[in-house]
């Protein structure tokens, strides 16, 4: 479970007369659905309220808790439970190739190096990607970059995903796989998307407007409030 404490996030201006910019306003939410989407407009504070919820951004105000752990002063225990997938996979893959990446990932799960390869061999091929595990990530297709970062980030065996806009560079066939890939994990997803028919396959959807949470409902009345508000 994730818990949302009256958070806000703000930054700080420039200048001495500069108030700063709040991205986040005093947001309290409880997120237990096995599927959540978030949708916005461009800049509506979507990325900056996902990443909170593992730790990448902290509050300026207010608390957020994950299974209870504070994502300020319990980093480490929030990242193991919450992976993070970001919108471009090359933000998120250290390494060369995929089983090195995935070997990478292991580190902190699985001791010795070779158990370590065969292992991310393994999670590869159950991904049908056995056929690129030594292509350089740069050669890869969008598609498979972005299921090679789903696989590393999926490795350690997180509870729960958050995914910022993870199918937004993709092309429809690719999309439409992720979307299956997503759909079928068994763990908490929590994704942001601009693709309306993606944010229908959730549970629930929060609408965020200017940083605001301006609708938090089942997929049809949320979705339709935003495409009044989109108007
Ligand atoms: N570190 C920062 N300093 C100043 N402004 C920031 C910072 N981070 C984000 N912002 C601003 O906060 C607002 C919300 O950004 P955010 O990335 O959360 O939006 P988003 O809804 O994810 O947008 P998109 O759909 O375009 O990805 C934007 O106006 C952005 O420019």
């Amino acid at each position: 479970m994730i818990e949302l404490d009256r958070v806000s996030v703000v930054v700080p201006g420039i200048r001495r007369d500069d108030p700063g910019k709040v991205l986040l306003h005093g947001i309290t939410l409880e997120l237990s659905e096995r599927r959540i989407a978030v949708v916005g407009a461009n800049g509506s504070g979507k990325s900056t309220l996902l990443r909170l919820l593992n730790g990448l951004r902290q509050p300026t105000a207010g608390t957020v808790r994950v299974d209870g752990h504070d994502t300020v002063t319990a980093g480490k225990q929030v990242r193991g439970i919450v992976g993070f997938v970001f919108t471009d996979p090359l933000s998120q893959l250290l390494m060369s190739t995929p089983v090195e990446d995935i070997e990478l990932s292991l580190r902190a799960t699985v001791r010795g190096r070779a158990k370590r390869l065969e292992r991310a061999r393994q999670l590869l091929d159950e991904r049908d990607l056995g056929h690129v595990a030594h292509q350089s990530i740069y050669d890869l297709s969008g598609g498979e970059r972005q299921l090679v970062a789903l696989t590393s980030v999926l490795a350690v065996e997180p509870r729960i995903i958050v995914a910022d806009e993870p199918t937004t560079l993709l092309d429809l066939r690719n999309r439409a796989q992720l979307e299956r890939v997503f759909e079928g994990l068994p763990q908490q997803v929590v994704f942001s998307t601009h693709d309306m028919g993606f944010a229908r396959t959730a549970e629930r959807v929060i609408v965020v407007d200017g940083g605001r949470i301006v609708a938090d409902d089942e997929p049809g009345p949320a979705i339709d409030h935003y495409v009044r508000l989109m108007a």
